[in-house]
């Protein structure tokens, strides 16, 4: 059962997926295609449900209701159970506890999945060696796990997934129990790995900048369901929800009230936008990004009074956050900024906004 093989376009395809556990829903009716080759990021905040949705991908949790394909074939379903288990369905699962046998050497444990499958001696030695190779740990085939650090067991339990040549790869949270540098440097492993293989990915993060390096598609989760689906760039342009909106991009974007007065959306007693952006809405969101407000006065911008509360320096510019009244406005200062917390600043806001959303959060198209 090979994806690339078998030209099939969807890898994965998930239909009115539902889990239950007694009375609490943790998967909330999900929809998916997969296309194969793809990196898929699940992303969104904790108990969201990712974590259950990937053991069910991966066989270990079986749906309530609904059902998983993979690459035409059902893999598990509500009716069905888990109709292939986790070893049968030609899928490798990376933990972030790397669960390596402690009484194995490197090399044996990326045997064993080999073993166990029947591989041919011959044929498993030379994959060991080829896999060892790949992921640059031959020096260590002889060690055992206690005797090599975390980074190289995360590495050992990579090779261990990927030798039995899985056509999809699933990931819980593989990079969380590694120091920020080894994270930055195993997202570059990771993506090579993904090249090399041309295996289907579902990487489950809760750190969004991950997701946006990453994947090739994004699924944002929120509560049990899937708030949006889409590449990553489309997400970050065309966000459908103000949650979407908030917690994909660096700095957060911001979102400003604001309500028809005459002509204008006004926050406050300032005008900010014309009120035909609010389609027939009396009041609604705004959403800047951080890029397009400006501390200081600016001329032809309407700005807004804020109190400073901190500064960033990134790369030759400073992102200032500042509170009006409980609101956390972001923005950027050119060079160096830095005032005192509580000083008032004012921030102008140089461009009309990129999206407008209704109250309750989803997006009013113009
Ligand atoms: N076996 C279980 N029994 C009861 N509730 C569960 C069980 N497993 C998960 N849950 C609940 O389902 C919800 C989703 O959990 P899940 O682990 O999928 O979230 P997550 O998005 O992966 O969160 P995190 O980022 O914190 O790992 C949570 O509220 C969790 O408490």
């Amino acid at each position: 059962m090979n994806a690339l093989a078998s030209g099939a376009a969807d890898a994965i395809k998930i239909r009115n997926l539902v889990k239950r556990f007694g009375a609490f829903t943790a998967v909330k009716d999900i929809d998916l295609s997969v296309p194969a080759g793809a990196f898929l990021v699940l992303v969104g905040p904790s108990g969201c449900g990712k974590s259950t949705l990937l053991r069910m991908l991966a066989g270990l949790e079986s749906p309530s209701e609904g059902e998983i394909a993979f690459v035409g074939q059902t893999v598990s379903s509500g009716a069905g159970g888990v109709i292939a288990d986790a070893g049968r369905r030609n899928a490798g699962l990376v933990f972030q506890s790397y669960a390596l046998w402690p009484h194995m050497t490197v090399a044996g444990n990326i045997a064993w999945p080999l073993k166990v499958a029947k591989w041919p001696r011959e044929k498993r030695e030379k994959r060991v060696k080829e896999v060892l190779a790949f992921l640059s740990i031959d020096a260590l085939a002889e060690r055992y796990p206690a005797e090599i650090s975390g980074g190289q067991q995360q590495r050992v339990a990579i090779a261990r997934t990927i030798a039995p040549e899985p056509s999809i790869l699933l990931f819980d949270e593989p990079l969380s129990n590694l120091d920020a540098k080894l994270r930055i440097e195993m997202r570059s492993e990771l993506m090579r790995i993904h090249r090399a293989t041309g295996a289907t990915s579902v990487y489950v993060t809760h750190d969004q900048v991950e997701a946006m390096t990453m994947a090739t598609h994004v699924a944002v989760l929120n509560n049990g369901r899937v708030e949006q689906f889409g590449k990553p760039i489309d997400l970050l342009r065309n966000p459908e929800t103000t949650f979407v909106a908030t917690f994909l991009g660096t700095p957060p974007a911001n979102l400003l009230p604001a309500r028809r007065s005459g002509e204008n959306l006004v926050f406050g007693e300032t005008a900010l936008a014309p009120a035909a952006m609010a389609a027939n809405r009396d009041e609604v969101q705004l959403l800047y990004r951080a890029e397009d407000v400006r501390v200081g006065a600016v001329a032809g911008a309407p700005s807004l009074t804020a109190r400073f509360a901190e500064a960033a320096p990134i790369a030759g510019r400073t992102m200032v956050t500042a509170m009006i009244g409980d609101l956390r406005v972001t923005g950027m200062a050119g060079g160096y900024f830095t005032a005192t917390p509580g000083e008032p600043i004012s921030l102008s806001f140089i461009r009309t906004p990129d999206a407008v959303f209704a109250t309750t959060g989803e997006r009013i198209h113009q």
